[in-house]
């Protein structure tokens, strides 16, 4: 029987096999082209619930077209995309999607943009529900405020606050720390960090910074260039929380990483061939 750590990117195990419920996503054969021209695929990806999975890779290779796969805003033009054991046809609110830019309503406030997709509860379980939200994100003395009157740590922090408020068994985020300082964006990611351990929410993060890949993952995923193939699946051994920065495991992952990327971005390289995959995994320990 296929340990947790063998089923993952190449050919996802069915849900008996594993003993366990249906993937949180599942995408087999999953290929996305524009025009006759393929800039993804085929990907073959499994991931289990619970799991935070980052994905690295160059700048056009396909990243945000996987999440938007995953958030059913686009149709792949051949496999099929599941989420919880469900065919993806569309988007939903068991998806919550966080993008670069945090997309708030400017006209409402925090509170009101928290709430927005909660529309059709009753208003004191909507109250109770963005309350919670807030207090969950650090944005309670917030809750007046208008997105323009916010710094842009805590925009992105509105922004993760409005797409939890369904409770997505899914957060797809999409380089939501990318337009953020230095400073800010450590602290974002160790509340990130905190807050998908308060939620077990299953977490796909679009990264293009290797470090970050590393330091928030349980699982980093590196795309190659174009068309995007899965070129290497980093299972992350760090300790969950406090999580060193300067640990040595850390510093060795990313390394590994970088490789993998710089050697499939080398001038006239396609993905890497599984010989040339196996060599880097070859007494790996870190590797599933
Ligand atoms: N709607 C579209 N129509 C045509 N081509 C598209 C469309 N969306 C994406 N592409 C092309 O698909 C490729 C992958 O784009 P995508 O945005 O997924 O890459 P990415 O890895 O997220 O890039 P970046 O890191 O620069 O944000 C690019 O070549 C892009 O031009």
């Amino acid at each position: 029987m296929p340990s947790r750590n063998d089923a993952p990117h190449g050919a996802p195990g069915d849900a008996a096999a594993r003993g366990g419920g249906p993937y949180a996503i599942e995408l087999r054969g999953v290929r996305q082209a524009y025009r006759d021209r393929t800039v993804l695929g085929p990907i073959d990806l499994a991931i289990e619930p619970g799991e935070f999975v980052t994905v690295v890779g160059p700048s056009g290779c396909g990243k945000s077209t996987l999440l938007r796969l995953i958030a059913g805003f686009t149709r792949p033009s051949a496999g099929s995309v599941a989420v919880s054991g469900r065919p993806v046809t569309g988007p939903g609110p068991d998806r919550g999607v966080v993008f670069q830019q945090p997309r708030l309503f400017p006209w409402l406030s925090v509170a009101a943009n928290v709430g927005f997709g909660l529309r059709g509860l009753p208003r004191a379980a909507r109250r109770a529900r963005v309350a919670e939200l807030l207090e969950l994100t650090g944005l309670s003395d917030a809750a007046r405020l208008r997105p323009y009157e916010l710094s842009g740590g805590m925009r992105q922090r509105a922004a993760i606050a409005r797409a939890l408020a369904t409770r997505p068994r899914v957060l797809l985020m999409d380089e939501p720390f990318a337009a953020l300082d230095a400073f800010t964006r450590e602290r974002m990611q160790d509340e990130l960090r905190r807050l998908w351990r308060s939620t077990g929410t299953t977490v796909v993060f679009i990264t293009h910074d290797v470090d970050e890949a590393v330091y928030l993952g349980t699982r980093a995923i590196a795309l190659s260039g174009g068309p995007g193939r899965v070129i290497h699946d980093e299972r992350s051994d760090l300790p969950s929380l406090p999580h060193p920065r300067g640990d040595a495991r850390f510093g060795a992952a990313r390394e590994r990483l970088a490789a993998v990327i710089r050697s499939a971005a080398a001038p006239g390289r396609g993905p890497a061939s599984a010989e040339e995959r196996a060599a880097h995994l070859v007494g790996d320990p870190g590797l599933g």
